[in-house]
């Protein structure tokens, strides 16, 4: 089980340190699931969900959310007939931080529930 889903976001600021290449492949082991993709030079992290109709994939669309607002950390929620695409990334620094990866485990973890 990861650690990282018991942590909490920290605040971030524009000047917060970017996760290295070791950090990043040390992290990753924690969230097997999740990929480290890169949109207009930004990395993120991203993972599908599937789900057995359009209801459990809102269900879970608004568990994240619920989840977001408590650490004031939010993600890119795509919506779909059984799928929800999820996407963490730090806006304030254009990239991965820490908190990502513990969002990412907070994630799969409500979607174990
Ligand atoms: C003030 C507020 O907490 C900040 O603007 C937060 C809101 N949620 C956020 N979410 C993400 N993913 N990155 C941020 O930099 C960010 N900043």
């Amino acid at each position: 089980m990861s650690n990282l889903e018991n942590e909490r976001c920290e605040a971030c600021h524009a000047d917060a340190p970017k996760v290295s290449d070791d950090e990043l492949k040390e992290l990753m082991r924690e969230i097997p699931e999740w990929t480290p993709v890169t949109n207009d030079g930004v990395m993120m992290l991203q993972r599908e969900f599937k789900f057995k109709n359009f209801k459990q994939a809102l269900a879970f669309t608004n568990r994240v959310g619920d989840l977001a607002e408590e650490e004031k950390h939010h993600p890119e929620l795509t919506t779909e007939w059984g799928k929800v695409t999820v996407t963490w990334w730090t806006h304030s620094i254009n990239g991965l931080h820490k908190n990502d990866f513990i969002m990412a485990a907070k994630t799969d973890s409500v979607f174990d529930a």
